[in-house]
């Protein structure tokens, strides 16, 4: 019964949503490279004219694809928001365990910058993909599932799964059930 009930889920997942969630774990991910980028270096977490220029740049992207740029930004706000609690939750981690510090300084600029960029490329296109799948009231419960499988899928621990789940909270235009 348990594996019909599995089975039946998987297939109602609306590639759509999980093709953007999926983006929204690479990204969550990256947070470890963006934070090893500044560990050590004194730079803040948090770095406002980046988050204004990310989020200028997703409005005029969101108006070329037509999608809603208003809705659009907020989904972006949620990644920014998400990407400080992963960052913050490894410094703690640092911090308090120097034998898990990173051993490699990639460039914030000339490294990960640009795969952020590259991601939020996707991501509005996943966003463009997913337009219907969001107005549908079985958003919620979708988006649920899709999260749940790929934080499995990569076992994600407990400061990245928060941090997706973070990042996910406006994408139906509701809160997302914890999971
Ligand atoms: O680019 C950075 O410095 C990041 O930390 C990434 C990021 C983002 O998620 O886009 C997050 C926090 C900063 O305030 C600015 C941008």
């Amino acid at each position: 019964m348990l594996v019909v009930t599995v089975l039946l889920l998987s297939v109602t997942v609306v590639p759509d949503i999980s093709g953007f969630v999926a983006l929204a774990a690479d990204r969550i991910e990256l947070a470890d490279q963006v934070a090893a980028a500044k560990w050590g270096t004194g730079q803040p977490i948090d770095d406002p004219p980046r988050e204004e220029q990310v989020l200028a740049s997703v409005a005029e992207r969101s108006v070329r694809l037509g999608i809603d740029p208003a809705s659009a930004t907020a989904v972006f706000r949620d990644q920014i928001e998400a990407s400080k609690l992963v960052q913050r939750a490894l410094f703690r981690r640092w911090h308090a365990d120097p034998g898990s510090r990173p051993t490699h300084r990639p460039d914030l600029l000339t490294e990960v910058r640009p795969r952020l960029d590259r991601i939020t490329e996707d991501m509005l296109e996943a966003l463009k993909a997913a337009e219907r799948a969001r107005a549908l009231p079985s958003c919620e419960r979708k988006l649920t599932w899709a999260a749940f499988r790929v934080s499995a899928r990569r076992d994600l621990d407990r400061p990245h799964r928060a941090g997706l789940h973070r990042a996910l909270g406006s994408f139906c235009g509701a809160q997302l059930v914890s999971w």
